[in-house]
Parts: structure tokens; sequence; C-alpha cells
């Protein structure tokens, strides 16, 4: 049986994790390519040995796993090597990917991609559903949460798709400038219209 899958994104701090929540409290399965990416980068794997090859052992905490911090600083900041890192880590993530997706069991699947459209993931999906905030909430809400430079997250926001791209490539927008309490509703009325989708393939 061929799978009905829904791919899921926005850019950093719109909200995917929020309302990919909300769709999981449904019985939604949910395949989140940030959870895999992490996986590929585990001790001792493949990934992780080529990156330290790469940027030698200070990319390493003290027992041995990626230093994540270090590595979002050099990244963001030298777009040649997130270039040289997305090389190496988008084929690995893309085969979890589609591993994962393989063994969904629910009515249809939610891939969680912050880079659906710029790693054409999107090939991958039946329909795209983006989480949409202006590029100055994704500042404010991703400060709020995480103990990163507005400096960092403005080079975050700028190696992304630009905002107008990602709603001109989008099926369906979930706006999530509101409050949380607004989001509920709008992800039923999705979740009922991709049931129904999902029975028509
Ligand atoms: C650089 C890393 C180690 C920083 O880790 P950290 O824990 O600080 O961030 P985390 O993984 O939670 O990502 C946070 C957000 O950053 C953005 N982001 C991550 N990687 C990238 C990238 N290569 N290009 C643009 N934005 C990215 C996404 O919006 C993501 O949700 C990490 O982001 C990473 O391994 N990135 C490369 C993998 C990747 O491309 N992931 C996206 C899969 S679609
Ligand atoms: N409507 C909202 N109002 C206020 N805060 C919100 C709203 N939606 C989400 N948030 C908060 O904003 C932050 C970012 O949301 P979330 O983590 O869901 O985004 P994300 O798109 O998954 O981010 P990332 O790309 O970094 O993984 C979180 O702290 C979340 O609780």
């Amino acid at each position: 049986m061929s799978k009905f899958i829904v791919g899921l994104t926005g850019g950093i701090g719109s909200g995917k994790t929020t309302v990919a929540n909300m769709f999981a409290e449904l019985g939604v399965e949910l395949v989140d390519a940030d959870i895999i990416a992490r996986e590929v980068v585990e001790v001792g794997s493949k990934g992780l040995n080529e990156i330290s090859a790469h940027f030698g052992n200070t990319i390493l905490n003290k027992d041995k796993s990626l230093n994540r911090a270090t590595l979002r600083e050099l990244i963001f900041s030298q777009p040649d090597e997130r270039q040289w890192l997305n090389d190496l880590m988008h084929p690995m993530i893309r085969s979890k990917i589609l591993k994962c997706i393989e063994s969904t069991t629910s009515p249809y699947a939610i891939l969680v991609a912050p880079l659906l459209f710029e790693n054409g993931l999107d090939r991958l999906v039946n329909l795209s559903l983006l989480v949409d905030i202006s590029p100055e909430q994704q500042l404010d809400r991703t400060i709020d949460r995480d103990s990163v430079s507005s400096e960092q997250i403005k080079n975050i926001i700028d190696s992304q798709a630009p905002r107008a791209e990602r709603l001109s490539k989008a099926d369906d927008v979930i706006d999530n400038h509101g409050k949380i309490s607004a989001l509920k509703g709008k992800v039923i009325t999705l979740h009922n219209n991709y049931l129904k989708l999902a029975n028509n393939t």
C-alpha cells in the first residue's frame, strides 16, 4: 500500500514542533528530520567520523560526542562549510527518512523538515504544509527558547529559503502569528482533510 505523507515545514522557530505535536495527539505518526539529523552523527557513526576528520577534534566534546554549539557557529557563519556539511549529511538524512516513512502505519504520516524545499524532500511527500510567521517573530521566539545570539539566529534565517519562496511553494499554510491556542482548530480541520485525501489514494 502506498503511503500518504504530508511534509510539514517552516523556518527556524516558526512552530513546526508545536504543530507537529498537535497532529501526533490526533494519532498521526511523525518522521522528524531534525531527530534523524542527530542520529546520523551519533558517537561512532560514519557521519561524526567524517565531521571530526574535516573540522578536527575541537568539534568534539570530552565524551567524543558532537559539540553542536561549535558546529552551529562554524556552519552558519561560513557558507562553504555549511555546504560541505549539507553535502555530507543530506544523503544520509534522506535515506533514513525513506526507511522511517516505510515503517509508518497511521492513515497518513507527517515528515517534519525545516529544509523540506531547500533539500528537495518535498519530492517525497504528497503535499506540503507550511507554518508561517514573520522573520521578526522567528527571531523573538527563537531567542526566548534558546540561548543563542540574535546575530546567529539571523544567520540561520538567511541560510534558509526566503519566506516568500516557501509561501509560493506550500500547498497549505498555517498562520502562527497568533496564540498557540488558535492552532488547535486549524490542525483539526487540516487533519480531517488529510484523512479524506489519504483514503482516496
Ligand atoms: C549545526 C547543528 C549541529 C546545530 O545543532 P543545534 O542543536 O544547535 O540545532 P538543531 O539541530 O536543533 O537545528 C535547529 C534549527 O536550525 C536550522 N538548521 C539546521 N541545519 C540547517 C542547515 N543545514 N541549513 C539551514 N538551517 C538549518 C533548522 O531550522 C533547525 O530546526 C545542526 O543543526 C545540524 O546538524 N545541522 C545539519 C543537519 C541539517 O541540515 N538538518 C536539517 C534537516 S532537513
Ligand atoms: N503561537 C505561538 N505563540 C507564542 N509562542 C509560540 C507560538 N508557537 C510556538 N511558540 C513557541 O516558539 C518557539 C518555537 O516553536 P517550535 O519549537 O515549535 O518551532 P520549530 O519550527 O519547531 O523550531 P526549529 O526550526 O528551531 O526546530 C517554542 O518555544 C514554542 O513554544
